[in-house]
């Protein structure tokens, strides 16, 4: 039996989704073993994967998440790029088989697949339908409806009207996608880190933002801080009416048992930045297969990576968690197993992931963004501390983050 391991960063519910997988597959062969391995956040499993290769001490598989995917794919030799992995053992693999926004989004320039997509996901949100009720009100489809409907109708009721998860990638990467508006150069990054900008600095943002510190400040919103569940706990505590969080985090709530009836829907935008509000893009994680392993360990990914594109691994994979069907067969299967008839909200990942594409919705591909997220969490942290001016936040962002990119260029040769 060849013994493999996978670094994840699946906690709580999601990790048992995760330890129920490695068991299935364990159990569904005789030759191949894996050992899924929890090792905290993205942002440390990434740090954790990079320090153990550069130890040689890698795992077999790595799970690595959106912002860290720009880093990965232009690490070259630090991993085998999937669609090799699968051609050179024998699986099949089709591209056409992923949902069109999983497609390339860890695919490199050419369009090879580097990552294998896993957990995708999609900001959404998420609301109190009880709280909802008492205030008389419906979700709002608009920001400019929360702030002078909603939210003022939630406050009367005690409520705060809203929360959210994490402020670069719902308020900044998906509404840029959302307002179809560039967030980079050279095409939002993809045509290569040569030159790429950041455009972050723009008025949209800056309104967006001025906004959300208004609403703190006369308790339309609060901001628990950067962590996940600082922000989902008050939702689930009744405190907080609306919580935008990740489809992935659907499954979860559902097994929590919450004191009130809860559902989703697709993320507001401003209508004064557009009439037609477009898709959001993928969040979530892709799993790497780590370079320097032997033929028979990468031959035991390769079954594993087969095992977890079957629909069946992946319509469980999203009916436990919510994080979406990434093949047209999982999605599929799901409608035809009456699953979002038992839980429509089940399906709004998926579906505003399906909305109009734009010229600027397919994502970014920004070398050391983490960093880069590093420093809008602290500049939007004062922001809404009132420590710094929205002006000034995003100029230093833009600042910051351009520096970044250019020292990520260089690496790429
Ligand atoms: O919580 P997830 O897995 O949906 O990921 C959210 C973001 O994409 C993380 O960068």
């Amino acid at each position: 039996e060849v013994e493999i391991t996978w670094w994840h960063a699946m906690g709580g519910a999601l990790g048992d989704t995760v330890n129920q997988i490695a068991e299935d597959f364990n159990a569904s062969q005789d030759d191949y073993k894996i050992t899924p391995v929890f090792k905290g956040t993205y942002e440390e499993t990434l740090t954790a994967g990079i320090a153990a290769f550069r130890a040689g001490e890698q795992p077999n598989v790595l799970q690595v998440f959106d912002a860290g995917a720009a880093t990965v794919i232009g690490a070259k030799g630090a991993t085998v790029p999937v669609q090799d992995l699968l051609e050179q053992n024998g699986v099949a693999f089709d591209i056409e088989d992923y949902i069109s926004g999983v497609r390339y989004f860890y695919a490199d320039s050419d369009g090879k697949m580097i990552g294998m997509p896993f957990n995708s996901s999609s900001p959404i949100m998420y609301y109190n339908v009880d709280a909802l009720e008492k205030a008389g009100v419906t979700p709002p489809k608009t920001w400019e409806e929360f702030k002078t409907v909603t939210a003022p109708a939630l406050k009367e009721a005690g409520y705060i009207g809203l929360s959210q998860s994490h402020l670069p990638w719902i308020f900044t990467e998906n509404f840029h996608s959302r307002h179809d508006l560039p967030f980079a150069t050279n095409d939002n990054g993809y045509q290569g880190a040569d030159g790429t900008k950041i455009l972050v600095n723009n008025d949209a943002i800056k309104a967006h933002f001025s906004a959300v510190k208004d609403w703190k400040d006369n308790g339309f919103f609060e901001w628990y801080g950067t962590g996940w569940s600082d922000n989902q706990t008050p939702f689930e505590e009744g405190k907080v009416a609306i919580w935008l969080g990740s489809s992935g985090s659907f499954g979860g709530l559902s097994k929590k048992d919450l004191p009130f009836e809860f559902s989703a829907t697709f993320l507001p935008y401003w209508e004064a930045v557009t009439k037609e509000p477009r898709q959001t893009f993928i969040g979530g994680a892709a799993l790497f297969a780590m370079a320097g392993k032997s033929d028979e360990e990468n031959k035991a990914t390769a079954a594993f990576f087969e095992f977890l594109t079957k629909p069946e691994t992946q319509y469980m994979w999203h009916r436990e968690t919510g994080y979406v069907p990434i093949t047209t067969a999982a999605y599929e299967m799901a409608k035809g197993d009456g699953h979002y008839d038992r839980a429509p909200a089940a399906e709004v990942g998926i579906k505003q992931l399906s909305l109009p594409a734009g010229e600027n919705t397919k994502g970014y591909r920004m070398g050391f963004y983490v960093q880069i997220r590093d420093v809008m969490n602290r500049e939007y942290g004062r922001i809404l501390t009132g420590e710094t001016s929205v002006e000034d936040a995003f100029k230093a962002i833009e600042d910051e983050a351009n520096g970044l990119l250019e020292r990520f260029a260089k690496t790429q040769g």
